[in-house]
């Protein structure tokens, strides 16, 4: 696909509420999965982790464009791939080069949505298994006036908070503890982050220095700084981010495991 003008296709949206358009930024290299070929083009049960992603936003009826932001030294690679397994009908799909940081990236996704899209969510490549009703779930509070939305679950771990290491700790050395969080209070947050458009664009616009980094590791995170609440939806299991090996084997037996409940 080199055309990366979104054609909205008239019929098969007519009748339903405005589309919603998810941003999916796959530019990074994966260091912690190790070496090898980019993260998102990594195979999880022989398809890239990116083409999982795409099909599983495209399975939200609110979804109309997806916006694949890829490596930028991979993007013609990601267009074609794209093409040869496309997102279903009546989602469009397009492909931008990223950029050195996740927020960059995204950034570069969000210049090619069309003004029209009011609602835009942001989701990882790298979270290839997200259900749809989560992505439903995101969607519906964005549309129901919430400026920022964001899946999300209970800590299940006990979290430590640390102090700065003190001079001439090595690497892997004991670390000093200042704190224990009230784990109640606390949640793992996920993708797709949901938003409306013109609050993700003032987000990023105020809070990205000249190379479009943010320092933060959300979008989210870029609205609360604006000042604009933040409000959380439950997020899944299923939907965790594949970052290190042992994430890969998991989500391979996730596949297995719906392959045989549910046939797919
Ligand atoms: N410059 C970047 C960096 C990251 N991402 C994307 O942001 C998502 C979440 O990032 P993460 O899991 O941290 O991916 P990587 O940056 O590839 O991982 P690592 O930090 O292990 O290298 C991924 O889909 C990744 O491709 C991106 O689009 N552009
Ligand atoms: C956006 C995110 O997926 C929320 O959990 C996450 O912060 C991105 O991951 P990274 O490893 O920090 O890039």
């Amino acid at each position: 696909m080199t055309d990366t003008t979104p054609h909205f296709r008239g019929s098969p949206h007519a009748g339903r509420p405005a589309i919603a358009a998810a941003i999916v930024p796959a530019a990074g290299s994966g260091v912690r999965l190790g070496p090898g070929t980019p993260k998102a083009l990594r195979p999880l049960n022989g398809t890239p982790l990116l083409v999982h992603a795409v099909r599983a936003l495209a399975r939200a009826r609110a979804i109309g464009l997806v916006v694949v932001v890829a490596p930028p030294d991979r993007t013609e690679a990601v267009r074609a791939l794209l093409d040869q397994q496309p997102a279903p009908p009546p989602v469009e799909q397009m492909v931008v080069p990223g950029g050195a940081t996740r927020q960059e990236s995204v950034r570069l996704g969000l210049a090619a949505v069309p003004e029209s899209i009011e609602v835009v969510l942001v989701h990882d490549a790298a979270r290839p298994l997200v259900p749809v009703d989560t992505v439903d779930a995101v969607v519906a509070a964005v549309r129901a006036g919430a400026p920022a939305v964001v899946p999300a679950l209970p800590v299940t771990d006990t979290v430590k908070q640390v102090g700065p290491a003190p001079e001439g700790r090595l690497p892997g050395g004991p670390e000093p503890v200042v704190g224990t969080p009230d784990r109640s209070l606390l949640r793992a947050v996920q993708t797709p982050q949901g938003f409306d458009r013109a609050t993700l664009a003032k987000a990023h616009e105020l809070h990205a220095d000249a190379t479009g980094a943010t320092g933060a590791t959300d979008d989210a995170a870029l609205v609360e700084r604006l000042g604009v609440p933040v409000v959380l939806v439950p997020g899944h299991e299923e939907a965790f981010k594949v970052t290190r090996p042992l994430d890969l084997v998991l989500a391979e037996a996730v596949l297995a495991r719906r392959r045989l409940n549910d046939g797919f």
